[in-house]
């Protein structure tokens, strides 16, 4: 099973990736992505939703017009994993 990372690998992923952060339970990051309209947002999101299925890890998202909030955490483990790590990653470079 996937291993949860602790305080110091935490620490360093968000030292990584620009422009997450640490939800305020401890145990996922989350990011706002903000695109000129719904389509836009939504092109994302079917994007990010076909990789998300070929990683077999899936977001906890929401999207009003063209705002996409994502949290990243591993239900499984019950908290951030490198799973999270790379799905984030992921969704970074298909944001452009
Ligand atoms: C059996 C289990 O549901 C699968 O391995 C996957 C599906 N997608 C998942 N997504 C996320 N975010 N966490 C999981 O633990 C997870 N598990």
């Amino acid at each position: 099973m996937t291993q949860k990372l602790n305080p110091a690998e935490c620490a360093k992923l968000l030292g990584e990736l620009a422009g997450w952060s640490m939800a305020e339970d401890g145990r996922a990051i989350e990011r706002a992505f903000r695109f000129a309209n719904f389509v836009e947002a939504f092109a994302f999101m079917t994007k990010v939703a076909m990789r998300a299925e070929k990683m077999n890890h899936h977001p906890e998202w929401s999207n009003v017009y063209g705002r996409v909030t994502i949290r990243l955490t591993t239900h499984d483990a019950g908290g951030l994993t490198e799973r999270d790590a790379k799905l984030a990653r992921a969704i970074d470079q298909l944001a452009g």
